[in-house]
């Protein structure tokens, strides 16, 4: 709802009233409706100021309101009914004024804002553009060229850029919603002729088809499939094209084509499954509500090698005294340097403090005996982490957290070197651990809520998302990795090449390819992991070399590492680069005579894959696994795993992740797909759905918010 108040006699004040940020639901449109009325019949009041309760002026539409069928006034009639005002009205923004918030400072004739406030459109990353004159007023008010960045990415301008670009009027330190009563008081009669933003002529630069053909090339390289960036620079064009009630009808049309889209509902989705995961809960019933995080003023990092010095440089920009442990003295010395260089880079392109005081460094593990928490980083090999794990547990004092990074190893065989297994949680990083906002904190059968609450708060002041997930071999994102792999390889066995798989993938909507991604992170991480697990044999080449465990295996992956290509890093591996460290993959006519060479060996006959075939094996083997970490109670929800997926691995934000992308398809689509390979490929393992999934599928593929009603139930039935 909205607040009428009347402040120094001549003032109304309307306020706005939705916590926690104001949004503009229905009532809250209602309202101000209604207020502008009122105001403008009281012959007392000569100026109106419109602000938001609890130093929030407005985060925009309410986005929960888009999913139901709408009622209440619509936004556009409301930003015009303020425009038209006879009298001054002043937006007094403190906090933030976004998307339709924006929208409504904008229809105002007047901007003060607090030093503090940050104001946008953040539109596009719902999958929609500014649909209440925003795509017509900004460019009006600042320009093309200014109003296609805003729009097109969504960022964020603080008060003072958002002075500078002319998007404010005032920007005050002090109390915004005085000093716009001040203002409103002191524009009180004059003419509001040269204040309405959609009278002004659009300014037109010279080399407009220029600009435009840049935006849109621009938003067509980083959208990766996405419509709304293009669909917004389309909108902004009209502004600039066409007189204001025909940008506004073509701004409408366009908005229409968005928000009926698939891509807004994943993106709409994503945007609240996103803020969910901070609700997490255990498979044993412990909860965020319920779970009290412990302070933490120190930490200590073991191992400084990729992740250690990310995780490091994360820590202390987030205000956490670090000392940062490494025992190789070179290394040691390598690490300060490039910590020095991330944090000297953070400061430089993002601002963030300098934090080099934060941190000190020590080659002895002993230097940790005072910390509240520590965080191995040291090699993906079991017998040394447990050792670490006995000497932390002797040297720490009582109550530390000990926590590891490891990407896939046993929690709870980590937390059994220990004297105190309640103490122990996994804190898996993304590689580069600075830059990734993905964490995923890893609870093993004994570790206390307590421990848990402490590592997803400790997630969340050092800027990440935190996901809480069950431990088992390789965690959420990893598990469902392997399978999306395997189909991968079988691929490549059955036919295809490392280029048309990814480009189906990044056509799909990844950044990159799988193959591309293998060459990037290193075949040989896979490689040692595939050894310590028995399953790379010295008889590789042999006949039996692609069944392990009685199911289908391709050593591919272990014959190219035979032969040191490891990927970028050695300037080999699924394709060729310049030199070893090069970035740019090129097809390797030397992969594609030894695929050949290899299907010979093994009596394997090169067929014709199509596009769907590629997707669908890939996805749909990975998303089955998905489906069986729920049954297992790994992870609590979907909207776990789809966070996971989106923010760690790649997979496109505008199909929701893909748990969201099977509903989107169909869950009895997803079955009869794989059962079909499956038929096809009785030896391929991964095609074979899962209860679970099957049992969704038959419940005629409820809507994904319900899904948690049959995971719930007891999960022997299923
Ligand atoms: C605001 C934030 C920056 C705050 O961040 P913070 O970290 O402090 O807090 P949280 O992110 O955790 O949020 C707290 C809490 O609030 C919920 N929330 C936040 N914003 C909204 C919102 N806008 N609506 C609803 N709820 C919101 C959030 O979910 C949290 O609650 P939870 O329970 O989930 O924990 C940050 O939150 C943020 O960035 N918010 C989003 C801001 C944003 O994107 N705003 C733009 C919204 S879209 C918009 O404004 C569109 C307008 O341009 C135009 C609308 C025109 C509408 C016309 C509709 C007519 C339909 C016509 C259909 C035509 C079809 C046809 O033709 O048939
Ligand atoms: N690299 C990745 O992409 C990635 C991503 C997520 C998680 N991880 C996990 O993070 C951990 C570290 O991986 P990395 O890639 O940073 O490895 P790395 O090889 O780059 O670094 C490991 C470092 O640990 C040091 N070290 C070894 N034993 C030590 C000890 N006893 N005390 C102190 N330091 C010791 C080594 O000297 C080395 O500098 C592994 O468990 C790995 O699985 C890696």
């Amino acid at each position: 709802m909205a607040l009428y108040s009347r402040v120094s006699g001549s003032v109304g004040m309307i306020t706005l009233q939705n916590p926690p940020v104001n949004a503009l639901s229905a009532a809250v449109r209602q309202g101000i409706v209604d207020m502008m009325h009122r105001a403008l019949s009281e012959p007392e009041v000569k100026s109106v100021v419109i602000c938001g309760q609890n130093g929030k002026f407005c985060g925009g539409a309410d986005i929960r309101e888009f999913g139901a069928k709408m009622t209440g006034p619509p936004l556009v009639p409301m930003v015009h009914l303020i425009e038209a005002a006879s009298k001054p009205v002043v937006a007094a923004i403190e906090g933030i004024a976004l998307g339709g918030g924006l929208e409504l400072a904008l229809s105002c004739h007047y901007r003060i804002a607090h030093s503090k406030a940050t104001l946008g459109f953040p539109e596009v990353a719902l999958g929609l553009l500014p649909g209440a004159g925003g795509t017509q007023r900004l460019p009006r008010l600042i320009g093309v060229p200014a109003a296609l960045d805003l729009i097109t990415t969504g960022r964020h301008v603080t008060a003072a850029e958002a002075r500078q670009l002319g998007i404010v009027d005032e920007v005050t330190d002090l109390n915004a919603v005085d000093a716009a009563v001040k203002f409103a008081q002191s524009v009180t009669g004059k003419s509001l002729d040269a204040r309405r933003i959609s009278t002004y002529p659009c300014p037109r630069p010279p080399d407009l088809d220029a600009i435009f053909e840049r935006a849109m090339q621009q938003v067509r390289r980083s959208a990766r499939g996405a419509i709304a960036p293009g669909t917004c620079v389309q909108a902004v064009h009209a502004a600039v094209t066409l007189p204001y009630a025909k940008g506004m009808e073509r701004e409408r049309e366009l908005f229409s084509l968005l928000f009926t889209s698939g891509q807004a509902r994943a993106l709409q989705y994503y945007f609240f499954a996103q803020r969910a995961v901070s609700r997490w809960s255990t498979a044993n019933g412990a909860r965020w509500d319920t779970s009290k995080p412990r302070p933490v003023r120190k930490a200590a990092v073991i191992g400084l090698g990729t992740m250690g010095r990310g995780i490091t440089v994360s820590l202390a920009q987030a205000g956490f005294s670090v000392v940062a442990v490494e025992t190789q003295e070179q290394q040691l010395s390598e690490a300060k340097q490039a910590v020095s260089g991330m944090l000297e880079r953070g400061a430089k392109r993002r601002g963030v403090p300098l934090a080099h005081d934060k941190i000190k460094y020590s080659c002895s593990v002993q230097a940790v005996a005072d910390v509240d928490l520590v965080i191995e980083a040291v090699f993906e090999d079991m017998a040394l982490k447990k050792t670490v794990f006995q000497q932390l547990s002797a040297i720490c004092k009582p109550g530390v957290l000990l926590c590891t990074n490891t990407s896939g190893l046993d929690i709870d065989e980590l937390a059994s070197q220990t004297q105190s297994p309640e103490l122990v949680v996994g804190m898996h990083f993304f590689a580069p651990a600075h830059v990734m906002q993905l964490l995923e904190v890893v609870y093993g059968p004994r570790s206390s809520p307590e421990v848990v609450a402490t590592a997803m708060q400790m997630g969340k002041k050092m800027g990440k998302v935190s996901v809480a997930v069950g431990n088992c071999r390789g965690f959420v994102g990893n598990r469902m990795l392997k399978p999306y792999l395997e189909q991968a390889f079988f691929l490549l066995e059955e036919g295809a090449t490392p280029e048309q798989v990814d480009q189906v993938l990044e056509e799909f909507g990844f950044a990159m390819g799988v193959f591309k991604v293998s060459d990037l992170s290193g075949l040989d991480v896979g490689w040692k992991v595939r050894k310590s697990d028995g399953l790379v044999s010295p008889a590789s080449t042999g006949t039996s070399a692609r069944i392990r465990g009685g199911s289908r295996y391709s050593p591919l992956g272990d014959l190219l590492c035979e032969r040191g290509r490891f990927g970028q890093k050695t300037g080999r591996g699924w394709y060729q680069y310049d030199k070893p460290g090069g970035r740019v993959a090129k097809p390797d006519p030397w992969l594609h005579g030894f695929l050949e060479e290899y299907r010979a060996q093994h009596g394997l006959v090169a067929r014709h894959i199509d596009h769907q075939e590629v997707l669908e094996r890939c996805l749909y083997a990975l998303i089955n696994e998905g489906f069986q970490i729920l049954q297992d109670g790994i992870a609590a929800g979907p909207e776990d795993i789809d966070v996971i997926y989106v923010l760690g691995y790649g997979w496109p934000r505008h199909r929701g992740g893909p748990m969201f992308y099977a509903g989107q398809v169909g869950l009895d689509k997803v079955v009869e797909r794989l059962e079909h390979y499956q038929q096809i490929h009785p030896d391929v393992p991964g095609l074979q759905p899962c209860s679970l999934l099957r049992k969704l599928a038959a419940s005629g593929n409820p809507a994904i918010h319900k899904w948690r009603e049959v995971i719930q139930k007891p999960r022997s039935q299923l």
